[in-house]
């Protein structure tokens, strides 16, 4: 075992924090990444770890408490505030033996410089959201870091509180911090944050040791769903002070380790975008990617097919249909998942855009008849009687079954497909001249560790536009059954 990782050991002691001797850690390489190992075989249910709240690094903790208090700092913000404090105190700090294990940064795209994001995130999901986060932290800095260097009630070292050290906390925030409880709130917590990242197949699970151990409260648990899941969680759902009833978290094996394997944590069940923003790296074939169709270029695209003016009205009676994409920040989307299935309101939308004239027009009138309360189901089943002659015959297909599948089926029309194909190809434009056979290429002769960068965000492009390439052939199935 290295120095610094025996004096980590050490250090945990000192803190109270109990780590099983069936438990390894090690180092990839010499000063580089740690990960756990299992010296012998660990079985369901065995408690490897118990780390006191006390030794995690939070705002409570945290020396800087009184600075993030007096300044109502909140969240991630004072989180970073406190990490950068314990930094800055060097050996003085009683994390100082943690701390030293960590990297300076974590190689998240939000520390990649301007030219990287541009030329290797073009395209990806990932392209936008990186330059907003830049802007908006930058931001957060000036107005709430920058004026505690000055005249905060703590003597700060400005070299430890500066827009780059704030970046740096940040990556380390995004990538290892918990979710302890309500009093707490997130936090660092040592030994926990070792352990890396396997997409559904998990060895420990993180829980408070208050609770029961054969609680079935699933938010016990630190995997959560994927919609929830940020970074890896020990949710607990107590207001317990430091030193409470609640003090102490447990890890406990939630799934058999053979002697000498790797033990994995999960960090949610999230694909390769996301997992490249907040952990700089990816998986091969992550089941969980998805790529967004921004409704945008959807109505760019049917813009320049029909016109301006039919865009606008056959939007406008979608909503009125009470659709609408998923939203985040000042922008609508709609996703496609891995198996490259549209969402519904995508379907509904282009279908609304492709009908004639005519039928258009009667769908306007008798857009009354369609109540509002209408659930989806309802209003595409609505949708498809008063738009097609055989709109009953159809609508056998369904056989009375609310699976979203036999509802999409219903929508596929010919038009449909083809516009499928023509928003596949728009989306796929955006990751520029060369081709997916050039990116698989690519990434066949890149080395994950030395051309870290280059490797994760291939990888993210490769995992998008196959995507992409299970649109075309789902649009292309759907459109030759409906020949048959
Ligand atoms: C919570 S830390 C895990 C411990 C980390 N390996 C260390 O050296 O301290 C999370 C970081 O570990 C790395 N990591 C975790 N799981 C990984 C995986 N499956 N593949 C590549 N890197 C991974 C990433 O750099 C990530 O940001």
């Amino acid at each position: 075992m290295s120095r610094r990782l025996r004096s980590f050991k050490r250090w945990m002691r000192s803190h109270g924090i109990e780590c099983s001797d069936a438990l390894e850690l090690a180092e990839e390489a010499p000063g580089r990444g740690v990960f756990v190992a299992a010296l012998c075989g660990l079985k369901e249910g065995d408690l490897v770890a118990t780390i006191p709240k006390s030794a995690c690094l939070t705002t409570r903790t945290s020396g800087a408490r009184p600075l993030i208090e007096g300044a109502a700092l909140g969240g991630c913000l004072a989180l970073a505030v406190a990490l950068m404090y314990e930094r800055s105190l060097g050996p003085g700090s009683p994390w100082y033996g943690y701390l030293r294990l960590l990297p300076d940064r974590e190689c998240v795209p939000l520390v990649w410089s301007a030219s990287e994001v541009e030329e290797l995130l073009a395209g990806t999901e990932l392209d936008k959201t990186v330059k907003e986060d830049k802007a908006c932290l930058y931001e957060d800095w000036k107005e709430s870091i920058e004026p505690l260097i000055h005249t905060g009630p703590l003597k700060l070292d400005p070299h430890y509180f500066g827009l780059e050290q704030y970046f740096s906390a940040k990556t380390l925030i995004s990538s290892r911090s918990f979710e302890i409880d309500s009093y707490h709130g997130s936090g660092m917590v040592p030994l926990a944050d070792l352990f890396n990242h396997k997409t559904g197949a998990e060895n420990v699970h993180f829980t408070n040791a208050a609770l029961p151990s054969d609680s079935d409260d699933e938010s016990a648990d630190n995997i959560s769903d994927a919609s929830s899941s940020s970074r890896p969680s020990m949710e607990v759902n107590s207001n317990s002070p430091a030193g409470g009833k609640d003090e102490a978290l447990e890890m406990i094996v939630v799934r058999e380790v053979d002697a000498g394997a790797e033990v994995f944590n999960t960090y949610g069940l999230v694909g390769n975008a996301a997992l490249l923003h907040r952990y700089g790296f990816t998986e091969l074939d992550n089941p969980f990617d998805i790529i967004n169709i921004d409704l945008a270029l959807v109505t760019k695209w049917s813009s320049y097919k029909f016109s301006n003016r039919r865009t606008r009205s056959r939007l406008s009676t979608w909503r009125k249909l009470n659709y609408s994409g998923c939203t985040s920040q000042d922008s609508e989307y709609f996703e496609i998942s891995y198996n490259g299935e549209p969402q519904l309101e995508l379907l509904v939308l282009l279908y609304i855009i492709t009908l004639v004239e005519s039928t258009f027009e009667k769908l306007k009138m008798m857009m009354d008849t369609l109540e509002s309360t209408y659930d989806c189901f309802s209003s595409v089943v609505e949708l498809i009687k008063i738009t097609r002659s055989n709109g009953c015959k159809d609508l056998k297909i369904i056989n009375g079954q609310k699976e979203p599948e036999d509802l999409k089926k219903l929508l596929l029309t010919e038009s449909v497909c083809c516009a499928l194909l023509a928003l596949a190809d728009s989306r796929e434009s955006l990751y520029g001249s060369n081709s997916l056979e050039d990116d698989l290429k690519k990434l066949s002769n890149c080395c994950c560790i030395s051309e870290r960068k280059l490797y994760h965000s291939l990888v993210l492009r490769v995992s998008e536009r196959k995507i992409l390439r299970r649109l075309r052939a789902y649009a292309t199935r759907s459109s030759k059954k409906r020949k048959l």
